[in-house]
């Protein structure tokens, strides 16, 4: 697969932009706890290493993935960011259960973005398995909360560049 010939996170070859002026708001998931925390060290290390001021990165929790959205929608309402980063981490079980969180939380961050015309980004692995999950969240195929910080600087960018 092409996934297994690339590092997700390496953005060596992209110029990302200054994001000093910009501010964040970080929504974590609860649930495999390990994962989300290997992600939100590696989305907040990256804000900071292009410029955010920490004060201006805003953390909150929620207890699954599925609540993601509605964190997302509490933030946008209460505060002024620029763009809002979502971390989860949905692992196959039994049942059908995976499906509808990991359609819910897609489509849901994308309502979101649209109701407040700011970027959301969805950070959340879907795996079969918890090792596909360690290796996207610091291991060998990168750091999805890297990839969904980059992501956020560049999108807080763009809108700030065609508001202005
Ligand atoms: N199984 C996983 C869940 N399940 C919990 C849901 O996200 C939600 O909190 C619950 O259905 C109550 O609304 N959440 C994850 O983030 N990851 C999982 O693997
Ligand atoms: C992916 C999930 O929702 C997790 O709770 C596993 O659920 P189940 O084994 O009941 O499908």
């Amino acid at each position: 697969m092409a996934t297994q010939l690339k590092n997700l996170s390496d953005f060596s070859n992209t110029t990302i932009p200054n994001a000093g002026a910009y501010r964040f708001g970080i929504v974590v998931a609860e649930w495999n706890a390990k994962i989300t925390g290997a992600l939100y060290e590696g989305a907040y290390q990256s804000l900071v290493d292009n410029g955010t001021l920490e004060e201006n990165i805003f953390t909150y929790s929620v207890p699954g993935s599925f609540e993601l959205t509605t964190g997302a929608d509490i933030l946008l309402k209460n505060k002024n960011l620029d763009a809002v980063i979502c971390l989860g981490c949905v692992i196959q079980g039994e049942t059908r259960h995976f499906d509808f969180i990991c359609n819910a939380v897609a489509n849901g961050v994308s309502n979101v973005s649209i109701k407040y015309s700011k970027p959301v980004i969805f950070g959340v692995l879907t795996t079969d398995n918890e090792q596909q999950a360690e290796d996207r969240a610091g291991g060998k195929h990168g750091n999805k909360g890297v990839e969904a910080a980059v992501t956020a600087i560049k999108m807080a960018d763009l809108n700030k560049q065609l508001h202005d």
